[in-house]
């Protein structure tokens, strides 16, 4: 019976399955997992696994082999017992410490947005951010929300910077930068303090936090504080013309709605926010990888 369903019913799984396959990353991230098989000398067994991590040996076992068929773990069988050790993949990225570790971000994902996610139904119907119900914290005032705790701002500023690790250098690269001798990436409080005078502004991941009248307000700020001549950068995830794509903006704009006052934007949505606020010469580039450049002159 189930092979005669076809793609349509394997996708559905697929799509049905996909948090349990988020968790067992998250999981595997938090018990410290990766971390204790890329300092171990050898391969370890489950049992080995589950007494360093403190962890059930049913449910450690259980963990292990679904890393392995994730091609997050590869398993030998030594003397006659399964040994596991880190795949690439995860010395490359899971692991803390890697040059290019991406735990931090899936330990935010995991322990912050996935408990957003939880709401997503209510956040549709409600169209606002579920702080309140996953957290119990009202989000009138959206970054005491989400720097609800030291360790929260820590861990998100963390989460924040290991993507740029990653794709830092090609965003920069899209445009040259060479016309503006001084860069500002703005912090204090850039809707009321007032703003450095600077030859570049730029806003990374920022406008996708705020409405259009919150952007509006801001980029007018950056506009009267901006050198003649001078420029924003800005930096952000774009959708497609018609807003139908690409699937990983469209969720990053989902996790928006669950979790901020914002949403991603097409190109000319971006344009429409900074014409009106004085900026001209606005041109977008994609950049083929997850954070595309839009760059506008004073
Ligand atoms: C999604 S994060 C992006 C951070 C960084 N630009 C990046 O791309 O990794 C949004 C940033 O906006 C900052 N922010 C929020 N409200 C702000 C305000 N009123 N004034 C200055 N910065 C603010 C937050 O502290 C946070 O660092």
């Amino acid at each position: 019976m189930c092979s005669q369903e076809g793609e349509g019913y394997s996708l559905l799984k697929e799509y049905a399955n996909g948090f349990m396959v988020s968790q067992v990353l998250f999981a595997a991230c938090e018990l410290g997992v990766f971390e204790l098989l890329a300092e171990a000398l050898e391969p370890l067994d489950s049992a080995a696994v589950s007494s360093h991590l403190g962890s059930s040996p049913q449910g450690t076992e259980l963990l292990l082999n679904t890393c392995v068929s994730l091609k997050l773990l590869q398993a030998d069988v030594r003397g006659g017992k399964a040994v596991y050790a880190n795949t690439e993949l995860a010395s490359t990225y899971l692991v803390r410490g890697s040059p290019r570790s991406q735990r931090d971000m899936l330990l935010y994902a995991g322990r912050t947005a996935y408990v957003c996610w939880r709401h997503l139904a209510e956040a549709v119907r409600e169209g606002r951010n579920q702080y309140l119900k996953a957290f119990g914290i009202p989000s009138e005032e959206l970054f005491s929300a989400i720097y609800r705790s030291e360790d929260e701002r820590l861990q998100f500023m963390q989460g924040l910077q290991d993507v740029w690790r990653l794709e830092g250098a090609t965003v920069l690269a899209a445009f040259d930068l060479s016309p503006f001798p001084l860069i500002c990436d703005l912090g204090g409080d850039f809707f009321k303090d007032a703003l450095p005078e600077a030859d570049l502004y730029i806003l990374a991941r920022v406008l996708h936090d705020w409405t259009d009248a919150k952007c509006s307000h801001l980029l007018q700020r950056v506009y009267r504080a901006c050198r003649t001549g001078g420029g924003i950068l800005v930096i952000e995830s774009l959708l497609d013309t018609d807003g139908r794509g690409p699937l990983t903006t469209l969720l990053y704009s989902l996790n928006m709605l669950v979790q901020t006052e914002g949403r991603e934007r097409t190109p000319a949505e971006y344009r429409a926010l900074l014409g009106p606020a004085g900026f001209r010469d606005v041109r977008c580039r994609r950049t083929g990888g997850t954070y595309d450049a839009v760059l506008a002159r004073k």
